[in-house]
């Protein structure tokens, strides 16, 4: 269980993390979303001590992180930053932190199996790619077993089966009762492991909820219908809890709070006919891009192609 309380910090005059109170449970996934600059990372190392809070508090199972007699096998994390000696076999690695912290050399074996870097073990670190780094990252995090699991963008630079492998691992890991945090700027990749949702722009909390609410808050339960008779269509549909939609002289409507049988059953019943019956999916990705377009503080931009491509 991770408990933040109007945790803060400022560095000078820039507020990266703002008052947030969270709390992340055991035996689920929680994604921690949010734009580029959100304050994700520095929320991260607030969590593991790495850095102060300017005010507020946050605590793993009821402590502080530093005031945890053993903390590896408290929280296990992996950072954006990982800092690996280069010329150290992953296995040497693991070994090195195993050793600090008393924990088997057994358990280095089964870690290295759990991340599938078997026959890489005994290759230096400062020879791997990107996804074989973070896997040595995952490893070390699971290394003492922690009940918490805290990952900073774990899918970062893994191939399409490593990805696979980073969801099963964290649904694993919650299904045997830990707690399990994840950050990262996507929100469709959240969208398969996450169950909750903790999301944050310019530092702040905008969102603590489930996947399911958040679509539907988003508007996706929309049934979009088209229809010869929309003045009678409106008449026979209303009722407590149904909205509709729809500019005048349109065919279209807009309905919420009926499912698209409901609509199609009462619309047989009473003789009316339809051209459209759509049930409107809001994407996650749309979701969270409505939630955090006022907190996104690098916007793309495509003007300087377009004006390129002109001048050619
Ligand atoms: N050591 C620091 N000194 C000054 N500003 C910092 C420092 N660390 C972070 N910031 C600023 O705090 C804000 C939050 O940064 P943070 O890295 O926590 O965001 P993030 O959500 O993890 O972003 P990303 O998805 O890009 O990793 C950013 O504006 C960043 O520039």
């Amino acid at each position: 269980m991770i408990d933040a309380h109007q945790l803060t910090k400022r560095y000078g005059e820039k507020t990266a993390v703002d008052r947030l109170d969270f709390t992340v449970r055991p035996g689920i996934v929680t994604g921690f979303l949010g734009p580029n600059g959100a304050g994700k990372s520095t929320t991260m190392r607030m969590i593991l001590g790495l850095d102060a809070p300017t005010s507020g508090s946050v605590t793993v199972n009821g402590r502080r992180y530093a005031e945890h007699s053993a903390p590896l096998q408290e929280v296990g994390a992996l950072l954006e930053a990982k800092s690996v000696h280069p010329g150290r076999s992953a296995v040497d690695h693991l070994l090195a932190q195993a050793y600090t912290h008393g924990i088997p050399r057994r358990r280095v074996d089964e870690v290295i199996e759990l991340a599938g870097l078997q026959s890489v073990a005994k290759q230096r670190a400062g020879k791997f790619s990107l996804g074989m780094g973070q896997r040595l990252g995952i490893a070390a995090a699971l290394l003492g077993d922690p009940a918490t699991v805290m990952l900073d963008e774990p899918v970062n630079g893994l191939d399409p089966e490593g990805v696979l492998w980073i969801r099963n691992l964290l649904t694993g890991l919650a299904a045997e009762g830990r707690t399990v945090f994840v950050s990262s700027h996507l929100m469709s990749e959240m969208a398969l492991v996450a169950e909750h949702l903790i999301i944050v722009g310019r530092g702040r909390l905008l969102a603590d909820t489930t996947v399911d609410e958040l679509v539907r808050e988003a508007g996706g339960d929309t049934v979009q219908v088209a229809t010869a008779d929309p003045a009678r269509l409106r008449e026979v549909l209303a009722g407590p809890g149904v909205g509709i939609t729809g500019h005048s002289g349109s065919e279209e409507l807009q309905v919420t709070g009926l499912t698209a049988r409901a609509i199609g059953l009462k619309a047989a019943e009473h003789g009316i006919a339809l051209f459209e019956l759509t049930a409107r999916t809001v994407s996650l990705e749309e979701a969270f891009m409505d939630l955090t377009r006022d907190s996104v503080e690098y916007h793309g931009t495509t003007a300087g192609i377009e004006t390129l491509g002109r001048a050619a």
